[in-house]
């Protein structure tokens, strides 16, 4: 709650500055010209949301939406809608004219889908899965409607041997088991240098065990239930899925014996991984980590990038050089050094390839919502002389 309440504090310091940049003029070669940009809402803007951080993915779209000046329609996630509607009482509770946010509930394809293809919606922005975001993007190109697109991700972790391991082990499970690995920036693909490996595992399985799952609640909890059996059942086939193809269950990997109810999954922890594996390739959305080792950096960055995602990546070593080397080197729109996880309102989130396109926060999630006009002044008494006047002829 307190990141939502900070990202509709920062915009509303955005919207406010906007009004200080407009009419900014534009250098031009020609002395009798003077040109000025307006940054202008975009119009009415459809805004589809995930389950996941529910509210927090849905003020990533609203505060900027409404600090640009534009009128949305958000259609918050048909497993989690209250907190979006929750936020549309204190709306109306704080005496935003009606019309400017409005909230529709509803299945994706009933209530999300006439968004991306309605002409009377000038853009969408999209939270969700890629196949998701590909219909979207689908139905918005016949009406040629912008659209900005988060997808999901895949988001490798790199470890080297310099590191003090402990430390990297806590990042490494905040990376994949916080929110239950139900994150799409979630670093669910560990690359360890094969010096440390070892080690490594033994402290990540010690730490794992140690995790307090349970109903969140309670006191003390660090890994809840999944949102929904549906979620959990494809949770587990990513685990079976990953046994049958000879990969190996290493922590966890079933229901904690003492949660009999819910969608609970115990943390759990994948080695002697192929890359050709499902488990490697495709986005789990759940406590999962796989774990690769690797002998170089070149090695190290190979892997990472060895995915048709590109949100986030990590690396972890007291090498800055090497980590400044590898933010270059990682194709995701995101790069952790020393850490996973960590966001902030004020820096761009989005991602590359097949995470999506176009970023949310910072000034950038404003412009999400803007259109550029230019407007050129011709400044000069004299005629434009291009024609001959009719006198002359
Ligand atoms: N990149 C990011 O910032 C980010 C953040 C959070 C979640 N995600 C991704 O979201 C996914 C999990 O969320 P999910 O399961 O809710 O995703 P989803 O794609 O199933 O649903 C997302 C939203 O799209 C709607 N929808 C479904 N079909 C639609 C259609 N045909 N037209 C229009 N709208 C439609 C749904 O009702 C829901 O509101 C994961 O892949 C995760 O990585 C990405
Ligand atoms: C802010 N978090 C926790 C990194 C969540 C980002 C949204 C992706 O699921």
């Amino acid at each position: 709650m307190d990141d939502v309440a900070a990202c509709f504090e920062y915009y509303a310091d955005l919207a406010e500055s906007l009004d200080e940049k407009q009419r900014s003029p534009i250098s031009l070669p020609m002395e009798n010209f003077k040109s000025h940009i307006l940054k202008e809402p975009i119009g009415v803007v459809g805004l589809i949301t995930p389950w996941n951080y529910p509210l927090l993915m849905a003020t990533w779209k609203v505060a900027p939406s409404l600090a640009a000046g534009c009128t949305a329609v958000l259609k918050p996630s048909e497993l989690a809608s209250l907190t979006c509607l929750e936020l549309g009482a204190i709306c109306m509770e704080v005496a935003l004219p009606p019309g400017v946010l409005n909230i529709i509930t509803g299945l994706g394809p009933e209530a999300g889908a006439p968004l991306s293809s309605h002409p009377h919606v000038d853009k969408v922005a999209f939270t969700g899965s890629t196949e998701t975001g590909k219909r979207i993007m689908t139905a918005a190109a016949q009406m040629v409607k912008p659209v900005s697109l988060e997808l999901g991700g895949k988001s490798p972790l790199i470890v080297f041997d310099d590191v003090d391991i402990d430390k990297a082990v806590e990042w490494a499970m905040f990376g994949v088991f916080a929110n239950a690995g139900q994150v799409c920036s979630a670093t669910s693909r560990l690359l360890l240098h094969e010096k440390i490996a070892k080690q490594f595992l033994d402290r990540l399985v010690a730490w794992a065990k140690n995790i307090k799952v349970s109903d969140p609640l309670e006191e003390g909890c660090r890994l809840g239930s999944v949102v929904s059996e549906e979620q959990y059942e494809k949770i587990k086939k990513f685990i079976s899925t990953a046994r049958s193809e000879g990969a190996t269950i290493l922590c966890g990997g079933a229901r904690p014996q003492h949660l009999r109810r819910g969608f609970f999954i115990e943390p759990t922890i994948i080695t002697d991984v192929s890359t050709s594996m499902q488990i490697w390739r495709e986005e789990v959305f759940g406590p999962v980590i796989c774990v690769k080792e690797f002998r170089t950096e070149s090695e190290a960055v190979e892997l990472a990038n060895d995915t048709h995602y590109g949100l986030a990546g990590a690396v972890i070593s007291n090498d800055e050089e090497r980590c400044q080397r590898i933010s270059k080197a990682l194709h995701s729109g995101i790069v952790w050094i020393n850490c996973s996880q960590p966001t902030f309102v004020q820096a761009p989130w989005g991602g590359n390839k097949r995470s999506g396109f176009g970023r949310e926060l910072g000034e950038w999630g404003l412009d999400n919502y803007l259109t550029i006009k230019q407007v050129t002044k011709y400044c000069s008494d004299e005629p434009w002389g291009w024609y001959q006047p009719p006198s002359k002829l």
